[in-house]
C-alpha cells in the first residue's frame, strides 16, 4: 500500500480552493513538457464547490482533455450527467463524451480507445459516495472484483449502482491509476470514518481497494 496523504480544512471553500490550486499546478507541469494534459474528474456533488474556483486558475484551458471518471447512462443534456456538469464548468477545455454509441458496452468501448491516447493522465480526482463507491465502482456490482483489481487491462466498462439512474460507464482502478497524480475529495463525517475504516483495512468496500491497490499515492481532500 502506497500511503495516502490525508488534507484536512476547516470548510469546504478552503478545500476546494487549495485543491484547485494543486490541480492547477500540476496541469501547468505537464503543460510545460508537452502539447496537453488529461485531466479526469468526479461527477455528482463534491465536485461543485471545486469547479469554480478550478475555473478560475491560470491555465492554457484550451490544451486540458477533461473526461469525467464515470458517467450515468443518461442523455447528454440530462442535469444528472457528470460530462454536463463538467462541461458546463470548464467550458474551454476539449471535454469528452463518454456516451459514444447506442448501447453502454459500445460506448464504453469507444470512451476507452479514446482515453488510450492521453495516457498517462496529468492528474485524476476522484469522487466518493456514502456508501463507498468511487468513480461508478459500487458495492456488489456484478464484475466489481475484476473493475477493482490494479493488475487488470485498463478498461471502460458499464457498470451497475443500486439507485437511479441505474445504468452508469464507469473506469477500472487500473485505468484509474495511470496517472501522474491522483486525488480524492469527501466531504462530511460520516465519509471521512468511511475513509478512515477503509485505511484501518476493516471494510469491504470500493475504497479500500483504492487506498490500498493504487500504484501512487492517494491525495484525500477532506472537510466537513
Ligand atoms: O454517482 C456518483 O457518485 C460519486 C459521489 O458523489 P457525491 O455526490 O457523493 O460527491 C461521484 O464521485 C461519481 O462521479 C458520481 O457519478
Amino acid at each position: 500500500m502506497k500511503p495516502a496523504v490525508f488534507l484536512e480544512f476547516a470548510d469546504r471553500q478552503r478545500c476546494a480552493e487549495q485543491l484547485a490550486s494543486d490541480l492547477a499546478q500540476v496541469l501547468n507541469q505537464t503543460l510545460a513538457q508537452q502539447a496537453r494534459a488529461g485531466l479526469l474528474l468526479p461527477g455528482g456533488s463534491s465536485p461543485q464547490v471545486l469547479l469554480p474556483y478550478l475555473a478560475a486558475q491560470a491555465l492554457d484551458w484550451a490544451r486540458i482533455d477533461l473526461s469525467p471518471t464515470d458517467e450515468r447512462w443518461v442523455a447528454g443534456d440530462d442535469p444528472r450527467s457528470n460530462y454536463r456538469l463538467l462541461q458546463a464548468a470548464l467550458p474551454k477545455t476539449r471535454c469528452l463524451d463518454p456516451r459514444q454509441g447506442d448501447s453502454p458496452q459500445g460506448a464504453a468501448s469507444q470512451w476507452q480507445a479514446q482515453l488510450a491516447g492521453w495516457l498517462p493522465f496529468a492528474a485524476v480526482l476522484l469522487g466518493m459516495g456514502e456508501d463507498g463507491h468511487f468513480a461508478s465502482l459500487f458495492p456488489g456490482m456484478p464484475g466489481l472484483a475484476a473493475a477493482l483489481d490494479e493488475a487488470a487491462a485498463p478498461a471502460a466498462l458499464p457498470a451497475l449502482a443500486p439507485v437511479e439512474p441505474c445504468q452508469r460507464l464507469s473506469l477500472n482502478l487500473s485505468l484509474l491509476c495511470q496517472a501522474g497524480w491522483l486525488g480524492l475529495l469527501v466531504f462530511g463525517l460520516d465519509k471521512r470514518r468511511l475513509i478512515e475504516a477503509a485505511l484501518a483495512g476493516t471494510t469491504q468496500l470500493p475504497v479500500q481497494a483504492l487506498l490500498h491497490n493504487a500504484r501512487l499515492p492517494v491525495n484525500i481532500y477532506w472537510a466537513p
